[in-house]
């Protein structure tokens, strides 16, 4: 019998393969946190499926995050990527939506986590094309009663949260459920974090028609770069499906696509209405936030029995 010991090892005589890269995730029931090797990151509260936080690679935070935000499912959180669903504000005129609070329920229900999927299986796979995905899940079957009874309908969300090196992806898919037609809307209501919103341009929206919400719901052009120096809130429409670049003292920030969402939503409470909101912190926030929320508001989606509608947005940052 020969010594198991005198044979010679393969794997002795293998080099010592490197450690794959890992995507470091958790989930405490409360709020789900993906980590990529190359340090950035996103958390998710199962609240609203709201992302509350996305940092760069050097730990820079890219969303604003009101300080009196509420994150224990009291209220809409206040800052992150809030979603909107059915409706956009308050449509009273509207009789399937009538009932409904500002913005619909999506946001205050309390979403089921499906699972994670990451690039880090594939093979050779290096850490900086590592991306990690979070799938979320809402349907009328776990939604809570009251909010059933304002919307009798079946319906069924995924929302996919994509995390790459230099993006953020967001896409949500509705589903009609039901056996007759629903109308519905959705936006992503995203709090960009900037430095200091007098020196913020947004461009690509040149040409773009827009109600204006605080000129008595006017539609106005848009004719230059857009510049935030007071309350706006504004719904824009753009012809075509050009990105959104945001740029801060010249040097461009974010540029944010859509991908099958039609609206481009852009909000900044400024001081009076800042200061009129008890979850709104600091005082001074609003200074450091622009509202650019791709969605699908200035009419609606109506969705047969079956059917589905699928929106996305992606914000990329620049280096
Ligand atoms: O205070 P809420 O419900 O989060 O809404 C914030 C803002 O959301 C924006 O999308 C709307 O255009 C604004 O009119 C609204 O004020």
């Amino acid at each position: 019998m020969v010594e198991r010991a005198n044979r010679p090892s393969a794997l002795a005589s293998t080099p010592a393969l490197a450690p794959q890269p890992q995507v470091t995730f958790s989930d405490d029931n409360s709020r789900v946190t993906a980590v990529l090797p190359t340090g950035e990151s996103v958390e998710v509260l199962l609240y609203g499926a709201t992302v509350i936080s996305w940092k760069s690679g050097d730990g820079a935070e890219k969303l604003w995050l009101s300080e009196a935000a509420r994150l224990d499912g009291t209220k809409a959180v206040r800052g992150g990527i809030p979603l909107v669903f059915p409706v956009f504000g308050t449509v009273p005129n509207h009789a399937q939506t009538a009932k409904l609070p500002q913005h619909g329920f999506a946001r205050t229900s309390r979403w089921e986590f499906l699972g994670k999927s990451s690039s880090e299986s594939a093979p050779g796979s290096a850490a900086a094309d590592l991306s990690v995905k979070l799938d979320f899940g809402l349907s009328s079957a776990n939604l809570d009663p009251s909010a059933r009874e304002l919307w009798p309908f079946e319906f069924g969300l995924i929302y996919s949260v994509l995390l790459n090196r230099d993006s953020l992806t967001t896409s949500l898919v509705v589903t009609n459920d039901d056996d007759k037609p629903f109308d519905c809307q959705v936006l992503l209501h995203t709090y960009l974090r900037v430095k200091d919103i007098t020196a913020v341009e947004i461009t690509g929206l040149a040409d773009a028609s827009y109600v204006d919400k605080v000129d008595g719901a006017k539609t106005k052009t848009q004719s230059s770069p857009l510049t935030i120096t007071g309350e706006t809130d504004r719904v824009y429409s753009p012809a075509g499906d050009a990105a959104v670049i945001v740029t801060e003292s010249g040097a461009e920030i974010f540029s944010v696509t859509r991908d099958n969402l039609g609206n481009v939503v852009v909000w900044n409470p400024w001081a009076d209405k800042a200061a009129g909101m008890a979850d709104f912190a600091p005082n001074d926030g609003f200074k450091n936030m622009v509202c650019v929320e791709p969605g699908s508001v200035s009419g609606w989606q109506t969705l047969e029995p079956g059917d589905a509608f699928e929106g996305a947005q992606t914000i990329t940052l620049y280096s």
